[in-house]
């Protein structure tokens, strides 16, 4: 009797010909983990109850996924679920301990927390956008010295917890090149680190083959990228070293490579792996020869049903050539869970939805197509939905459309800003190193608790907004207190910058319980974009009078950029993106000539996420550039001479876009700048920056309040690189996350540090 292993008879079968997914939001139906890690780093439950909690939750999910058709014993099921990042778990996993931290970071979770929120002195590992996502991933701090271990089994563990649950699932790992390519180190490339790096995956591999692993996903989204400091030739030799790694071990390897186009990408590394996983939303096929795809045609990103016709028509095409089997263009971690959740969305709007469960259904509806057994009804639904969307009414408006056709041509040209920062000195008044803030103060457990009974029908218009001028007349009392010198309201009446802003738009829904992930236990609820954008009335500007009324100091006028609100909101997918900015950006021109029109003097435009939808491709850059760019422009491109528009920016190095900003043309451009130690300083002043620039003196993403030299070394490499009139002291971004000790200490030194150097400047 011949026997055969294990190995060829996988060979033999198609791979996951139920359909899969590369990856699941992992926060909880019901932001169960976010609950269980808040509670513990509270103190409210230990180590064994929060790790209970993330194992009912990893298991809840998985049930979830099973019920929804994904077949549970042949590795289709992806095992990702990081406590707090999946960056910081291959971080844990290889054991690399920053430079600064080296032979002292704490054992299990007191080292997870440490490197991810940081602990009085120590400062936290810096946070970044994953690729061009609103994720934000925890950078591997590497140098010269740094070595790499198989040190952490919580990979294993969590694919050995699922097949206690009955799932043979398939255990997801950043890749050593992606690992390599988003880490940051002093003194060295970090992907020369590779030959140290790469035999660790190896160690993991074979402690998964050991714990019964056939498949592992080794996510490569760095591979569609390009970098500034690694070529792709690099990326893909350690890429393959990886897999090659895994597979020694006995794995069959899926690499996942997702967010755009893998075309002229990947076809070198086919022979490496055992499957591909691409993007076919936003790409081509590869021709990878007899390497199976995982085709990923249902959208990974966005919330818009899948057109199931044309998906089963491309899977087809693919299938004529070679292997296939039915995927997602990227994980589902940046899709909420549910559609049926949202029982207060129109009827008709969330007919035309997909989140994550849904998208689930979709993929294990092709998948029985492609093997032959259609269902009629699914595609039949799907067909109506595609169609009613683009036959509804407000998915065109055409005063809007005539608006925008006939733009006036100076409609984004300010005056120069030699005239502007003459006339906003003598209206402003300011003292050198003006001191300010970005925007919003504490959100305080009494503000939530009002917007909820607000939201419930239990506290009325007014009474709510009496609990919210009370807080804002709460937070300019303390700003004159602090010495600040152009003050906030501190945005208490907003739940989130971007939801408050698509609540008063028209072409926008918000969601009830649509939550993905942003960082650690944060989540957002982006609104979702579905049709042509305007704005009844001003809703900013009763809330700037009133604070203004409160002082003689000047108030600044807050809104959120039309590149932001497109980032941070689920948009249509049915024109150009630079279209919908624009839309935006008019309505927020609106706004601003109200805001004039009540006496503001200073506007303030967020665009945090001006970097973010920076394409990972070079070649698609200067069109993105040029429409952000435009679109900011001409949402304060109205404003007089006299009025000083502010920006912020935040979250991601700006060193690749300071054309960019300074395309913008604000007077005034605040930015993160704290954690990278000001590294942006010196791009801008390479750059000869000529506008004002308030790098963020203090990290605001931590609780820790920031020690006097720190501050004062940080003001001194401003200092250096930023001219005296042109600098502005201020944190690194809005204060809503945090509790107003921390906020009051820090502050406190903020003002202290700005009059320091204030007289070192005025005296030197
Ligand atoms: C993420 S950028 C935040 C800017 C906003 N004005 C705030 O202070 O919260
Ligand atoms: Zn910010």
């Amino acid at each position: 009797m011949t026997t055969i292993s294990t190995r060829e008879q996988h060979a033999a079968a198609p791979i996951f010909p139920g359909g899969t997914i590369l990856g699941y939001p992992r926060i909880g139906r019901r932001r169960e983990l976010k609950r269980a890690l808040e509670a513990h780093w509270r103190g409210t439950i230990d180590a064994a109850d929060f790790h209970a909690a993330a194992s009912a939750n990893r298991l809840a999910d998985l049930e979830r996924l099973r019920e929804l058709g994904l077949r549970a014993d042949d590795a289709s099921i992806p095992i990702e679920a990081a406590h707090y990042d999946h960056v910081l778990d291959a971080t844990l996993t290889f054991g690399v301990a920053p430079p600064r931290l080296r032979g002292g970071l704490p054992e299990g979770l007191a080292g997870e927390w440490l490197l991810a929120r940081g602990h009085d002195d120590t400062a936290p590992l810096e946070m970044t956008k994953w690729l061009d996502t609103n994720y934000h991933y925890l950078v591997p701090e590497l140098d010269a010295e740094t070595t790499f271990s198989f040190a952490d089994t919580r990979i294993v563990d969590r694919f050995v917890e699922a097949g206690r649950a009955g799932v043979h699932g398939r255990p997801v790992v950043v890749g050593p090149a992606t690992y390599l390519a988003l880490s940051k180190a002093a003194d060295i490339r970090p992907i020369e680190l590779a030959e140290r790096l790469v035999p660790a995956y190896g160690a993991l591999g074979e402690a998964l083959a050991a714990a019964g692993a056939t498949w592992v996903q080794l996510d490569e989204p760095a591979l569609i990228a390009d970098f500034d400091h690694v070529e792709l030739a690099e990326l893909q030799a350690v890429a393959r070293a990886g897999a090659e790694a895994l597979r020694a071990a006995g794995l069959r390897v899926l690499l996942h490579v997702g967010h755009g186009d893998a075309a002229g990408r990947v076809e070198s590394l086919a022979d490496a792996v055992d499957a591909l996983a691409i993007d076919l939303v936003r790409g081509g096929a590869p021709a990878t020869g007899s390497t199976p795809l995982v085709a990923g045609v249902v959208h990974g990103r966005n919330v818009w049903r899948t057109d199931l016709d044309g998906a089963l028509e491309r899977l087809r095409e693919i299938a004529a050539r070679g292997p296939v089997a039915v995927g997602t263009s990227t994980s589902l971690l940046h899709v909420p869970h549910d559609v049926a959740a949202e029982q207060s969305l129109a009827p008709r709007l969330r007919s035309w939805l997909a989140f994550a469960d849904q998208k689930v259904a979709e993929v294990v509806a092709l998948a029985a197509a492609l093997t032959g057994s259609l269902d009629e009804q699914a595609f039949a639904d799907a067909r109506a939905a595609v169609a009613d969307r683009a036959a509804a009414p407000g998915v065109r408006d055409g005063s809007v459309r005539a608006r925008l056709a006939s733009l006036p041509s100076e409609a984004r040209q300010r005056a120069t800003y030699d005239e502007r920062a003459r006339l906003q000195r003598e209206a402003l008044e300011l003292p050198p190193l003006p001191t300010t803030t970005i925007g919003s103060f504490p959100q305080t457990g009494d503000i939530r608790t009002a917007r909820a009974r607000h939201a419930r029908g239990e506290l009325d218009d007014s009474g709510y907004t009496q609990v919210l001028r009370a807080e804002v007349r709460r937070v300019i009392e303390l700003q004159e207190q602090l010495g600040l010198d152009v003050l906030v309201h501190g945005e208490p009446e907003r739940n989130d910058m971007v939801q408050y802003f698509a609540e008063h738009f028209d072409g926008f829904a918000a969601t009830e319980h649509g939550w993905v992930q942003s960082y650690g236990s944060r989540a957002t609820r982006p609104s979702i974009l579905w049709g042509d954008v305007s704005r009844a009335a001003a809703f900013t500007v009763e809330w700037i009078a009133y604070a203004q009324s409160l002082t003689s100091k000047v108030v600044k006028g807050m809104l959120t950029g039309p590149v932001t609100i497109l980032a941070w909101s689920f948009v249509r997918d049915d024109q150009p993106l630079a279209e919908t900015a624009d839309q935006v950006a008019l309505a927020l021109a609106d706004e601003i000539a109200d805001l004039e029109a009540a006496g503001v003097r200073i506007v303030q435009v967020d665009e945090p996420a001006l970097r973010e939808l920076l394409p990972l491709r070079r070649e698609a850059r200067p069109a993105y550039l040029d429409w952000s760019v435009g679109a900011f422009r001409l949402a304060t491109g109205g404003a007089a001479p006299a009025t000083q528009i502010h920006t912020h920016l935040c979250y991601s190095e700006f060193n690749t876009v300071v054309d960019a900003i300074d395309g913008l043309d604000a007077d005034v451009t605040s930015i993160e700048a704290a954690r990278s130690k000001m590294e942006v300083v010196e791009a801008l002043a390479a750059h000869g920056f000529g506008r004002g620039i308030g790098p963020g003196v203090y990290d605001i993403h931590s609780p820790r309040v920031p020690g006097h030299d720190e501050l004062d070394e940080l003001l001194a490499t401003a200092t250096a690189g930023i001219p005296e009139g042109l600098l502005w002291v201020n944190p690194d971004c809005g204060l809503k996350t945090r509790g107003y000790d921390e906020t009051v200490a820090s502050l406190t030194r903020l003002v202290a540090a700005a009059r320091r150097a204030r007289e070192a400047v005025v005296v030197g």
